[in-house]
């Protein structure tokens, strides 16, 4: 087992690339040890520790290289690129400059139109917060104006012409004003609230009022009635004259009396808290005391009324009571007088009656006794009714007596009710004096105060309007600056969209010339470019460089998620030959040939290297090989699954298209191997048996061939298909696990073109190498074993010594050392300085690829600083021609000494590759 090599300190492998320059490599610095380097990177343990100055070589080739033409003219050349290259740097900083500047410009610009948003804004409101401010100081001086004029015509209304004294002097300032103005509103709002609640307590007294006048009312109707009731008993006690009924009498008005004084308490209480009401002035307004003063003053009527009526009626009791009396005197003197004149008739008649019977007795006897006894009926009929007369008449007398005692006693009842009224009356009057004189007591209280109060206001009114008078200049100055600011406010934003526009088509203009100055910057910098790209292939042709791409595969399912699938991949969009890749944080910039991103086609890879094709049919040696680590998609540019088929049958393809459609003067042949190296074996995929393992011979003439490979002609794409479907049968019987295999083999897909003209049988030679190489992994970092440790080392050996002759061949070492592998011996002819080479770098885009990657990305930049040398054609005259077939004869010849023994398909090949006799210069390469 091969033992471990100790663990080499990394460091990060910078290169440079002399003949291109790049923004992104500015600043790299160069590496001590490329060698070191190189193996570092591409882990290759064997290689030779030699050192070499490239630039010292580069001159050295220079030197020995071509005639002095090409000298001259790549001296020319690299003036002309080194003049570019300043030129594109100057304009490359140039733009970069300007589209600094049209960025801050851009910035500035933004800033300048925010603050100016912000100025607006904040302008806007300073001008909404002064207008407002202003409308409510004029709102707030026209109420109090409007307040304060309400007030005064009220007071002049309410004290109709009586004087305002001014007390207060007017403040001045407008300070002062606003204070007097607060103060007033203040004032204003507990005068509100005192007129509120006068207000309420006015409702009341008036709800009071009503409810007492309702009340007096109610009692002055039943008082009505009941004088009318007295009346009425009065009348009837007098039709009856019963001393009874003057008792009833009596005790009814005594009740009427009782109640009349309960209502007057109930009067003089109402109007005592009338008049407590009436002695809060300070709370009461002076309408409201007017207004209570009137319905005092209606109260104190309607008693004053009452009492009169009350007075009349005491009057009118009296009369009829006299009345009465004087009626019941005349009653009793004319019964007196019918008694006296009846006891008079009866004297007389006492004296009289004697002598008038004698006669009659005398005279008429029966006739006269009947008289006589008729008579002394009568008179006894009439002494009887005197009797009763007299009887009734001493009843009448006891009657009278009793009568009159009663109605003297009712009398002094009626007197003593009398005086008690008199006496209420007296009182109620002195009440309802003092209830007046304590009502305009306090009537002319609160007048003072009201006048005291209207004073005050007068005073302070004068002084407001003083202070108006001083105010309202001032109001007129502000609002003539309110008036000038509204304008302003009103043009504000006209202007500010003027300027804006001005500003605007300014900044339009400065963009529209930065835009036109940077397109015109770009197109000159695309068509610098353009030549700097015309120019480096051309001095890539005449240095015989090889040409590397990269292609950088898609994400794909076996990449997996999370972070370790995170694309650490990107690329420049304005140069297609820049990759970056983020490591540890760190984006490395890669400087190659042509990028191809993820989304590029097989037909746009293959469109890159058409013509590196096509140029094997003017007999030259190319050599494409596509480099990367497994799974990197290097099969896939080479081969390509069959919907998108890759370089090989496109190369092939388009080969048999252009011998097609070609020149008729000449007549084409195509041939084909393909061979696999496994293991260090030379596999022939085509010939009967896979397995075995070929040789790689040096010709008599110097040129490499290998004995016993099949060379199959092929003159169509199915001819092709058939070929790779053999290889690939082929391929699948020699190996367990055909991915595996395919992983660890390198492929080789060898075309070799052979041209003739029909005319002068001239030959022309071009072979075409399409290489898939094996898995590009490290093997130190792979802990394999046993066969895989052995694959893991042949292909290490390979890729090594690889990358040994790219190294040779770059520091121009005299010796290359091809034989160190079996791929680089069988690439000898196209690795050489004679051929062209392409390499297509195979790169996953995924962070767990990210040290291949790299390492695969720093192999690539440093391949591409490979010079070959110019390649040259392979043709032959047809003498030569002709020399070549006698001598492929006499090879066939077992007597000839020039025998060869033939392949095992026992077809001659039909041109050899290392047949070349001459090699002639080209003008230009076409790559
Ligand atoms: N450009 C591409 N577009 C789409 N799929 C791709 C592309 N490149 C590679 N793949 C896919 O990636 C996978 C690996 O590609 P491929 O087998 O070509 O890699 P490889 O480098 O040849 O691997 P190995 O060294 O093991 O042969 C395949 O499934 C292939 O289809």
């Amino acid at each position: 087992m091969a033992k471990k090599p100790p663990p080499k300190q990394r460091q990060e492998p910078v290169f440079k690339t002399p003949m291109t320059f790049s923004p992104r490599n500015t600043g790299q610095r160069a590496t001590p040890s490329r060698q070191e380097l190189w193996k570092q990177e591409l882990g290759l343990d064997a290689l030779s520790d030699e050192d070499g100055h490239l630039s010292s070589d580069e001159e050295g080739m220079l030197a020995g290289e071509g005639g002095s033409c090409t000298l001259v003219e790549y001296q020319a050349l690299q003036k002309e690129l080194t003049e570019r290259n300043q030129q594109r740097d100057d304009l490359l900083f140039k733009v970069k400059s300007l589209q600094d500047k049209n960025k801050q410009y851009k910035s500035r610009l933004g800033k300048e139109e925010e603050n100016k948003k912000q100025q607006i804004k904040i302008m806007r409101k300073t001008h909404d917060h002064n207008l407002q401010e202003k409308q409510n100081l004029i709102n707030n001086l026209q109420d109090v104006i409007d307040e304060q004029e309400t007030r005064i015509f009220e007071m002049e209304a309410e004290k109709r012409g009586q004087t305002v004294t001014r007390t207060k002097k007017p403040s001045s300032g407008i300070q002062k004003l606003v204070e007097q103005i607060n103060r007033l509103q203040v004032e204003r709002g507990s005068l509100q609230e005192q007129l509120l609640t006068t207000q309420l307590n006015l409702e009341q007294a008036k709800l009071d009022a009503a409810e007492g006048q309702k009340f007096l009312q109610e009692k002055l109707q039943d008082q009505e009635k009941k004088r009318h009731q007295a009346e009425n008993d009065l009348i009837r006690m007098r039709s009856e004259q019963g001393a009874t009924d003057h008792e009833k009498q009596v005790q009814k008005l005594e009740i009427a009396n009782e109640r009349l004084q309960r209502e007057v308490n109930d009067l003089r209480s109402r109007v005592h808290n009338l008049s407590l009401e009436e002695k809060s002035p300070s709370k009461v307004d002076r309408s409201e005391l007017t207004k209570l003063e009137t319905a005092n003053d209606k109260l104190q009527n309607k008693i004053l009324r009452l009492e009169t009526e009350l007075a009349i009626q005491a009057k009118k009791m009296a009369e009829t009571r006299d009345h009465q009396q004087s009626g019941k005197d005349r009653e009793i003197q004319t019964l007196e007088r019918q008694i006296r004149e009846k006891t008079l008739e009866i004297n007389k008649l006492k004296a009289q009656p004697p002598q008038i019977v004698k006669q009659t007795v005398e005279v008429e006897s029966q006739h006269s006794k009947q008289h006589l006894e008729q008579l002394n009926r009568q008179l006894r009929q009439l002494q009887a009714q005197l009797d009763t007369q007299k009887s009734e008449n001493s009843n009448l007398q006891v009657q009278l007596g009793s009568c009159r005692e009663a109605e003297k006693a009712a009398m002094e009842k009626l007197n003593s009710y009398e005086d008690e009224m008199e006496v209420v009356r007296s009182e109620l009057t002195a009440e309802v004096s003092q209830l007046r004189r304590a009502n305009q007591n306090a009537v002319q209280q609160a007048k003072k105060e009201v006048e005291v109060k209207t004073k005050t206001l007068t005073g302070k009114v004068t002084s407001m309007q003083q202070s108006l008078c001083q105010v309202r200049p001032l109001v007129s100055e502000l609002l003539k600056d309110y008036s000038a600011l509204k304008k302003e406010a009103h043009m504000f934003p006209m202007k500010l969209q003027a300027s804006v526009r001005q500003v605007q088509r300014e900044i339009c203009k400065s963009i529209s010339d930065i835009s036109q100055t940077n397109q015109d910057l770009v197109r000159k910098y695309r068509h610098e470019m353009k030549l700097r790209k015309k120019y480096h292939n051309e001095l890539v042709e005449l240095k015989g460089n090889i040409r590397v791409l990269c292609r950088v595969r898609p994400v794909i399912r076996e990449d997996g998620e999370g972070p370790s699938a995170r694309q650490v991949v990107t690329f420049d969009q304005e140069d297609d030959g820049i990759v970056n890749c983020l490591h540890k944080g760190r984006w490395q910039t890669f400087e190659l040939d042509r990028v191809f991103t993820q989304q590029s086609t097989q037909e746009e890879v293959f469109e890159e290297v058409r013509s590196l094709v096509v140029s094997c049919l003017d007999g030259y040696n190319i050599c494409i090989f596509a480099y990367g680590q497994t799974g990197s998609g290097k099969t896939y540019t080479m081969e390509g699954p069959p919907s998108s088929r890759g370089i090989n049958q496109r190369a092939l393809g388009e080969l048999f298209q252009i011998v097609e459609e070609g020149n008729k003067d000449w007549s084409y042949s195509i041939t084909v191997n393909v061979i696999e190296i496994y293991n260090e074996m030379v596999r022939d995929l085509l010939g009967s048996d896979p397995t075995e393992k070929l040789d790689i011979k040096l010709h008599n003439e110097g040129g490499l061939h290998v004995p016993g490979l099949t060379y199959t002609q092929v003159d169509c794409l199915d001819d092709v298909n058939d070929v790779f479907q053999v290889a690939i049968n082929n391929r699948a019987t020699a190996c367990t696990n055909m991915n595996e295999h395919s992983s660890r083999s390198h492929a080789l897909l060898i075309v070799t073109v052979e041209g003739t003209n029909i005319t002068t049988g001239a030959k022309i030679i071009g072979k075409l190498n399409l290489v898939d190489l094996a898995g590009s992994e490290r093997v130190h970092k792979s802990q394999a074993a046993g066969d895989r440790l052995k694959e893991a080392q042949n292909i290490n050996k390979s890729l090594s010594a690889l990358g040994d002759v790219i190294h040779s061949l770059r520091s121009k070492q005299p010796h290359v050392p091809y034989r160190n592998s079996k791929l680089t011996y069988l690439l000898q002819e196209s690795l050489g300085g004679d051929s062209k080479t392409l390499m297509v770098v195979q790169v996953a885009p995924v962070e767990k690829n990210v040290a291949e990657t790299l390492a695969s990305l720093n192999f690539a930049q440093r391949v591409r600083t490979v010079e070959l040398g110019q390649a040259t054609q392979k043709t032959e005259t047809a003498e030569m021609a002709q020399l070549k077939e006698r001598l492929g004869q006499l090879e066939q010849d077992p007597t000839s000494p020039y025998f060869q023994s033939p392949g095992r398909n026992g077809r001659t090949p039909r041109g050899t590759p290392t047949g070349t006799t001459s090699r002639l210069p080209t003008s230009k390469r076409r790559l």
